[in-house]
């Protein structure tokens, strides 16, 4: 049985408030893309993970799959499964890509074992893999708040638009990216700001992590400033790093950016 999994962008990303558990409290509106890992399992003797595609840093058996697997295994009598991961989604590009495969396997586990689990109950389990990982339960565009795990609805729509991600030879650290920060709280809720219309994102919504992260990696921070230069409407880094997106009106190609950087057109 097959699942394509895919990215997400962050629209705005505020890190409002250092928790007690060492985590943050954001706000962020997550939306899927079309850049998708492909993961296939099937019956087998014992339980593996094979990895094709782009590199993951460490090895198969640290895969977030196995531990997505493991996690439901504690509560159901799984048989083994060979876990195929085809990885396309840049890794450390904060794009969700792990937290996507985490997910999209549980779904699948949940299709093929006819586990009954309703959504919330498969985000419960997603969130105890990683913060963002409850998102791609529903995968649809939402308004997230608390650790990124808390949704509520929120209208966007890009699809008439060009979506262009541009992900440079860079990889960043979450765990580092958050460290570096200082969470601080603007009084305006990104759930207000994203209602605004797109030509005026420029001006009012920020991503909290470009600051910081852009002082240790200046081409990142030229990649966005390109991109304007190239007549985005709105730029941005997405996560917590390295990739950014750009709003475009009308189909581009940007053949300067192609030169050291991957670059996905119509995400
Ligand atoms: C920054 C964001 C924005 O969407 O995305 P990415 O850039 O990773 O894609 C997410 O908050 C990333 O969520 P996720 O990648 O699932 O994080 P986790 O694996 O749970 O945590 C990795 C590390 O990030 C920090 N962390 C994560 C989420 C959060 N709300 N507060 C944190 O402080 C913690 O130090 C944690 O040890
Ligand atoms: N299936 C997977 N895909 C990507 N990364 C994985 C996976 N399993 C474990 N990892 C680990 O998670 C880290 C972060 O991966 P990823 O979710 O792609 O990045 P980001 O936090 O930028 O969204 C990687 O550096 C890797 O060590």
């Amino acid at each position: 049985m097959l699942a394509f999994a895919n990215a997400k962008i962050n629209l705005g990303l505020y890190v409002t408030e250092k928790r007690p558990d060492g985590y943050h409290n954001l706000e962020t509106v997550f939306y899927p893309i079309k850049i998708n890992d492909v993961i296939e399992i099937t019956d087998a003797e014992e339980t593996t993970c094979e990895i094709k595609g782009i590199d993951i840093p460490g090895s198969a058996e640290d895969n977030i799959c196995l531990k997505a697997f493991e996690l439901l295994k504690k509560d159901f009598d799984l048989p083994s499964q060979k876990i195929t991961l085809l990885k396309n989604i840049p890794v450390g590009a904060g794009l969700g890509g792990g937290s996507s495969d985490a997910a999209f396997l549980i779904k699948l586990l949940n299709d093929k074992f006819e586990l009954e689990l309703s959504v919330p109950q498969m985000e419960d389990y997603a969130r105890q893999l990683g913060a963002d990982c409850a998102f791609f339960i529903s995968n649809k565009p939402v308004f997230a708040e608390g650790k990124g795990d808390e949704f509520s609805d929120v209208e966007v729509d890009l699809s008439d638009y060009r979506v262009v991600l541009v992900k440079p030879p860079v990889h960043v650290s979450t765990a580092d990216a958050y460290s570096g920060i200082m969470p601080h709280n603007s009084g305006v809720s990104l759930k207000e700001l994203i209602r605004l219309p797109l030509k005026d994102w420029k001006s009012n919504l920020n991503n909290d992590f470009e600051s910081t992260v852009f002082l240790k990696y200046p081409e990142i921070a030229a990649v966005k400033d390109l991109l304007y230069h190239e007549g985005a409407i709105f730029a941005a880094m997405s996560g917590s790093g390295s990739s950014v997106f750009a709003i475009f009106e009308n189909e581009v190609r940007l053949p300067e950016l192609e030169k050291n950087n991957k670059v996905f057109y119509n995400i």
